[in-house]
């Protein structure tokens, strides 16, 4: 009934929407995504998806049982597919040469190994997942010494999306980049690919180039994102000194076509799981290739990030009089970015972990990220279980968050922020009340006029 088959591999952030989206715009392709984590296939199936994105559950639920499957049988799907997409993570590696910086490609060794054992016949394998440069030459390596009925062909298919936008990024992409081999088989593969995405993306913008361009292309994308965000938060301190305003210096540059508007807002830091992993990727590869001053080069991107995080934290420190132990602070957002409950790498996690290193009580509101996910993410941030007991309060609203609170920091643009009832915020907490906008969301001159010692980023 169905004229192709496809199967994913990795029921992510990544996996879930876009097979859902191919399931959506392609009804004659019957799409299964696998995962080995039985908890998320079961919220998968449930009303309660593991991953909160706007339009994202209605179509799901359209799609859901017709063409769209979730499961855990990941043989059985490897088997009946045509296409195999890999969407398994790529994290930073922890342990052994190249920790903290070279990706760890465990999960996709993985995949390809149990590829290799399970497929028979003619099979077009993507690389989703971001990947060092070269990866498709360790796939291609593992699939042939594993296997004896396969015929394999390895295309390169970056995913782009940013969460919180991912329905939309994936209606609407700026662009599909796929890679593959120049042989007539690698031609093909990239082709059956190319007629997927052309049932809804217009053919202009499917871009289509050689693996190793692909691959790349995906962690320098993510780069050169990065370094704007880093470059304006450079500026950001230097506009702190000198009374400039850098919301007004990123209007100013943005208006020159050849530097562009978009990815110039300064902020806390950046946060995801993405920038700063595939940063310390390329770095790492840059240093393999023998190319240590371009390595420098990128690192710097990151540095600067660390330093924001750092500079942040300290200043609320010092506008309490050098000393917050035990006072209560009121963190306003912790996902990493609005309309996500996504925590990875957040910099609200490392303000929270310098201000609870200081001794100060949290009490942290979000509206999406609750008690389970800032606990986890302090875990990881070194943060121990008893100071989080003792420290860490998750509040109900912004108000209960603000009650009789020294210092509040908005960490994420939550629309809702913008609305509060700022003024009487301004009366329950403790004076002077110090308000520290990490997004610059809030009106300078308004905000400072209710009686706030009101501190945005990059504004004298
Ligand atoms: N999160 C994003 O916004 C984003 C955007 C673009 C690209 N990416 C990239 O996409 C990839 C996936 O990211 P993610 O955020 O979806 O990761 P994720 O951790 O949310 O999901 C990966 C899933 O793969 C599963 N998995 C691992 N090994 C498996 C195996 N052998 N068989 C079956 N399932 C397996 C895990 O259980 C997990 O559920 C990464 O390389 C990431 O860098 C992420
Ligand atoms: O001007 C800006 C823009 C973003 N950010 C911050 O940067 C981080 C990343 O934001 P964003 O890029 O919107 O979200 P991600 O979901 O991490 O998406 C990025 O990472 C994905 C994973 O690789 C890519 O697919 C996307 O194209 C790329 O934008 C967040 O903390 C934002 O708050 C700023 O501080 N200032």
């Amino acid at each position: 009934m169905f004229k192709q088959k496809i199967c994913c591999i990795g029921a992510g952030y990544v996996g879930g929407p876009t097979m859902a989206m191919i399931a959506e715009k392609c009804p004659h392709i019957r799409v299964e995504v696998v995962d080995i984590n039985e908890k998320r296939i079961a919220a998968w199936n449930s009303d309660t998806l593991p991953v909160y994105e706007p339009g994202l559950q209605e179509i799901v639920e359209r799609n859901r049982g017709k063409n769209l499957f979730f499961g855990t049988g990941v043989e059985d799907a490897i088997r009946e597919a045509d296409i195999i997409f890999v969407s398994v993570g790529t994290p930073t590696k922890t342990y052994g040469h190249g920790a903290g910086r070279a990706a760890d490609l465990c999960y996709i060794e993985s995949a390809a190994r149990m590829i290799a054992r399970c497929a028979k016949g003619p099979k077009i394998i993507v690389e989703k997942s971001t990947i060092p440069v070269r990866t498709a030459e360790a796939i291609k390596t593992i699939l042939k010494a594993n296997s004896e009925e396969g015929q394999f062909q390895v295309l390169s298919n970056p995913e782009f999306l940013a969460e919180g936008t991912a329905i939309d990024d994936l209606l609407e992409p700026d662009r599909i980049l796929i890679g593959g081999e120049h042989t007539e088989g690698g031609q093909a593969a990239l082709q059956v690919l190319v007629d997927v995405y052309a049932n809804w993306v217009p053919r202009e913008r499917i871009l289509t180039t050689n693996l190793w361009s692909s691959e790349l292309s995906k962690l320098v994308a993510n780069a050169f994102l990065a370094q704007r965000i880093s470059s304006i938060n450079s500026i950001s301190a230097l506009c702190e000194r000198t009374e400039a305003d850098v919301d007004e210096v990123a209007r100013a540059i943005g208006a020159d076509s050849r530097i562009g508007p978009k990815f110039l807002k300064a902020s806390v830091g950046f946060g995801g799981s993405c920038f700063q992993k595939d940063l310390l990727n390329l770095v790492y590869l840059c240093e393999h290739f023998g190319l240590p001053e371009v390595a420098e080069y990128w690192d710097q991107v990151v540095k600067i990030n660390d330093w924001q995080k750092s500079r942040f934290a300290q200043n609320i420190v010092q506008a309490l009089f050098n000393t917050v132990i035990g006072k209560k602070v009121a963190i306003l957002g912790y996902a990493f970015k609005k309309d996500t409950n996504d925590t990875r790498e957040a910099a609200a996690g490392y303000v929270c972990r310098d201000l609870l290193e200081e001794g100060a009580q949290l009490s942290i509101y979000d509206p999406q990220v609750k008690l389970e996910g800032v606990t986890q993410h302090l875990l990881y941030l070194g943060v121990s279980q008893e100071t989080i007991d003792k420290q860490v309060h998750i509040a109900e609203s912004a108000e209960e968050s603000t009650k009789e609170a020294h210092a509040a920091a908005i960490l994420t643009e939550w629309d809702e922020f913008k609305t509060l009832d700022w003024a009487s915020i301004y009366q329950q907490m403790l004076k002077p009340a110090l308000l520290f906008d990490g997004r610059n969301i809030l009106p300078v001159e308004e905000t400072r006029k209710l009686g706030f010692d009101f501190r945005p980023i990059g504004k004298g």
